[in-house]
């Protein structure tokens, strides 16, 4: 088939019905028209995969091929692009793309997974075969994330990328701090609304929002990130006490990533929930809402904000990136040629403000075993708060202490020294204090 410009129609083959793949089905078929004019061809599905074959998906299959085999829409010659849209860093994903991509034929994907842990070596494998791998989809959801870092801050030296990366987390916090609830309770909420998975820990562990963050970073400074450098902490251990705190010293929880230019050939990345001040823009991000956050050299600071999951938002990233194709433009996989994985400073050479929740037995010279323990290490203190409602039978209370800028290989050695003390209970919770 081809259009009223002439030109035939790309072919899209598409691996993974769930979510994004029967989203991605229906908006090609709502939007069609418009598609097409902004593509210049028609666009046309024209085989699929999945795993089980006899599932009713919401959507019209007829007329499609399909393949029991998800790999074999690599070879399918009647195909001009795949769409890997089933997940996951291994397995079927893994091999589709690098099959597809090793055959010259272009692959669009929404799986961050994949990018994060095999990035520098897909785009190896597609700069060898001219093939051309997008994944707007991956970072953000509806969010153009990607294209604001890789085509619209192109000409930028950028020094900082980040933002709010992953929905189920901020639903989890905006609802504990908006209710007062523990994180386990909301947790069980947020599965049963269906933000979160039966297996969470992808999400709340961090480790969803860390795979955008790299992905991301990638793109800002120009060479794929070494993955297992990245600093990352998830939201299990905040608990009510901690949401008490942030609002009485002025300040909000988020799941915050961050990558920073620390020197011409050195970065800074991690993924942890910080407190920012509650007047800062990225405070008011909340729910299952995301944000992403530059800051170049000659573009200054910028925060968009959007939906970064779901059939419709991440839908509409994924067909943007067919456009793309179907236009004929396609982009090195992180912005210029491969070049060498970049590693992450150690956590140890991180540094600045720290909130510190100790969970301690009430009574005299707590407080002055700590100052020891912040003495000793060279910790200098800005606040510290105690939460008296929150006292427990047995007599202990939670202590919030706010430091000065100090380095965190400090902190660490701070955390061990209370974790000795008799009157300290628990893992103290260290965050970091971000004015983003
Ligand atoms: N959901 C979202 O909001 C977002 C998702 N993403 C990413 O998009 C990708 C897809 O996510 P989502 O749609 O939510 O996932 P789902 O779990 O909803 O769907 C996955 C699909 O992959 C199919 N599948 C699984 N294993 C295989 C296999 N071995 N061979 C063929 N098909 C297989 C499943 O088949 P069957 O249906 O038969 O079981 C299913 O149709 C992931 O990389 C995810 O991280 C990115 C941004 C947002
Ligand atoms: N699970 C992710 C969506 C997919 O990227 C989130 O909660 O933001």
């Amino acid at each position: 088939m081809s259009g009223a410009s002439g030109k035939p129609a790309l072919r899209l083959g598409i691996a993974g019905l769930g979510t994004v793949g029967v989203g991605v089905l229906q908006l090609l078929r709502d939007n069609a028209a418009a598609i097409t004019a902004r593509a210049g061809r028609p666009i046309e599905v024209v085989a699929v995969s999945a795993r089980d074959r006899t599932r009713d998906r919401g959507v019209d299959l007829a007329g499609l091929r399909w393949h029991d085999d998800a790999a074999a829409l690599a070879g399918d010659d009647g195909i001009d692009v795949v769409l890997e849209l089933i997940g996951g860093a291994e397995g079927t994903a893994r091999t589709l793309v690098e099959s597809a991509l090793s055959r010259g034929r272009d692959v669009v994907t929404a799986n961050k997974a994949l990018l994060a842990l095999h990035g520098a070596h897909l785009a190896r494998i597609a700069r060898e075969s001219g093939a051309a791998l997008l994944f707007e989809a991956s970072v953000a959801g509806g969010i153009p994330a990607i294209k604001l870092v890789r085509e619209g801050l192109a000409a930028d030296r950028l020094l900082r990328v980040g933002g709010i990366l992953n929905g189920t987390c901020n639903y989890i916090l905006t609802t504990m701090r908006d209710t007062g609830r523990d994180f386990d309770d909301v947790l069980s909420e947020a599965q049963a609304l269906g933000y979160a998975e039966a297996d969470p820990s992808t999400d709340v562990d961090g480790w969803d929002a860390a795979h955008k963050l790299a992905i991301l970073a990638g793109l800002a400074f120009g060479q794929p990130v070494a993955f297992d450098g990245l600093h990352v902490d998830g939201i299990r251990a905040i608990q009510a006490c901690d949401q008490h705190f942030a609002r009485e010293l002025g300040y909000r929880i988020k799941l915050l990533g961050t990558a920073r230019r620390t020197g011409d050939d050195a970065i800074e990345a991690w993924m942890r929930p910080c407190f920012v001040p509650k007047n800062a823009p990225i405070a008011h991000v909340d729910g299952v809402f995301n944000a992403v956050v530059t800051e170049g050299a000659f573009s200054g600071p910028m925060l968009i904000e959007g939906r970064g999951a779901g059939a419709g938002p991440t839908a509409s990233a994924v067909v943007a990136d067919v456009i793309d194709l179907a236009r004929g433009t396609a982009l090195p996989v992180w912005g210029v040629a491969p070049k060498a994985e970049i590693a992450c400073a150690p956590r140890s050479a991180l540094g600045g403000e720290y909130y510190l929740r100790v969970i301690v037995r009430d009574r005299p010279g707590v407080v002055a075993d700590i100052a020891a323990a912040l003495r000793d290490a060279g910790v200098s203190l800005r606040a510290l708060s105690q939460h008296d409602a929150a006292r427990e039978p047995g007599g202990t209370v939670p202590l919030a202490l706010v430091t000065h800028h100090t380095t965190e290989a400090a902190m660490i050695s701070v955390i061990s020294a209370l974790e000795a003390l008799e009157s300290v209970v628990g893992t103290p919770l260290l965050l970091k204090i971000e004015t983003v």
